[in-house]
């Protein structure tokens, strides 16, 4: 097993990445103010290892509440946070309670933000269960749940006590989940990693087919990068705003292709791809960096050809990100590989120009 910590002061919390960690109670006990908790997981991680997580902690006498919500992109949302609350206050929940995500990125953002606003924030601890959600989504505490209007638009800033990522978990993931959970993998490179993109040049094979080493280390690497990040700027006033690499583009697509559709790992790697062109158009971006990019995504298994929604419809979409300052929408751009900055000083026709490619 591997530790990581990430430093933010009496917030700070560890990561530990590592193999069979469901069965490891020791690890959790010490997070726990009192011994009850509620696992909040889905239809499909409950079959596979709620009961294997909740043996663990009943053989050490911590009582545990199962909550058990619909699986799926499309529930991120505040019917489904509804669930959640209507389960802790059935069963009397208190401040000492601890909530502990059982699933992907959907499961963690809709626990966090419960944690964060249950009797206004009780502990919560994230244990996530695919790729995308080890690399990224459990770390750094941005939780909250989508709009109809736009993505993640409901959350608040809440870290978790404690990450546990267990690795076996990944076996039991489909292929096109593991490849989404790539795209934020290879972002990390992208923005400030040129030696880790490099090595994912070389290792992407074994990445897809699950070598256990080849997986301990993306996932260390990208936890190393994400923990540095937020610990420099946990709320996102400057250099964590880089991490939205092809999110103002993919989450425009999510939105619009109806949430679930499209993967958000799916429209990161597509959005990247517009981003990377209007680097390219900026004079930033080399064609020969492009080519690079293109293939280490198809390398992945991931979508470089974004949807067709028109120009208009992805200027309306992305006037909804959260990184608009004064109405001007700000991208995440590239100056070479492993090299990025958060700008609205793009030409506003070499944007229309990138957008015609998706229109
Ligand atoms: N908070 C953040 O910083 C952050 C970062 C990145 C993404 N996100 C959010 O995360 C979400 C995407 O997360 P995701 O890619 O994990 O998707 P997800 O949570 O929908 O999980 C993907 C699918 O895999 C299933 N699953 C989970 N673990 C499994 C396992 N071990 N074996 C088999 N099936 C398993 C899930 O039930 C689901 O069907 C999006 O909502 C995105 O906006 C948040
Ligand atoms: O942790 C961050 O900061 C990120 O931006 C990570 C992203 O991968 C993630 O998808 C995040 O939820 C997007 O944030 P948002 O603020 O654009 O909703
Ligand atoms: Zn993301």
């Amino acid at each position: 097993m591997q530790t990581l910590q990430v430093e933010l002061g009496e917030r700070a919390y560890p990561i530990h990445i590592g193999s069979h960690l469901l069965a490891r109670a020791d690890l959790i006990l010490p997070h726990l103010k009192r011994k009850q908790v509620a696992i909040v997981t889905n239809t499909t991680v409950a079959p596979l290892y709620l009961e294997q997580l909740s043996q663990t902690l009943q053989a050490a006498g911590v009582a545990v509440i199962p909550i058990i919500l619909p699986d799926g992109e499309q529930y991120k949302n505040s019917d489904t946070l509804n669930l959640i609350y209507d389960a802790l206050l059935q069963h009397r929940c208190e401040r000492s309670t601890t909530l502990i995500a059982l699933g992907g990125g959907v499961i963690g953002d809709l626990t966090g933000y419960a944690a964060a606003t249950y009797l206004r924030g009780v502990p919560f601890i994230q244990i996530p269960t695919t790729l995308l959600s080890q690399v990224d989504s459990s770390v750094g505490g941005k939780t909250g749940i989508n709009h109809p209007l736009g993505k993640n638009m409901i959350g608040a800033f809440y870290q978790p006590q404690l990450v546990l990522a267990d690795i076996a978990t990944l076996h039991t993931l489909p292929a096109r989940e593991l490849s989404a959970g790539l795209a934020e993998v290879i972002k990390y490179g992208l923005i400030r990693d040129l030696p880790f993109f490099e090595w994912l040049e070389a290792h992407m094979a074994e990445l897809v087919a699950l070598d256990e080493d080849a997986l301990r280390y993306a996932i260390y690497r990208s936890c190393e990068n994400k923990a540095e990040v937020v610990a420099k700027d946990e709320r996102e006033s400057g250099e964590r705003a880089l991490l939205n690499l092809g999110h103002t583009f993919g989450h425009a697509v999510e939105n619009a292709m109806g949430y679930g559709v499209w993967l958000h790992g799916e429209a990161v790697a597509a959005g990247t791809m517009l981003a990377a062109d209007l680097s390219r158009r900026m004079g930033w971006l080399s064609d020969a960096d492009i080519a690079r990019m293109r293939a280490i995504f198809v390398a992945a298994g991931l979508p470089v050809e974004a949807p067709a929604l028109g120009v208009e419809r992805y200027l309306d979409l992305m006037g909804l990100d959260k990184k608009v300052v004064d109405g001007k929408i700000r991208f995440v751009l590239q100056q070479g590989i492993g090299k990025s900055l958060v700008t609205s000083d793009y030409d506003k026709a070499a944007l229309q120009a990138t957008l015609a490619l998706a229109a």
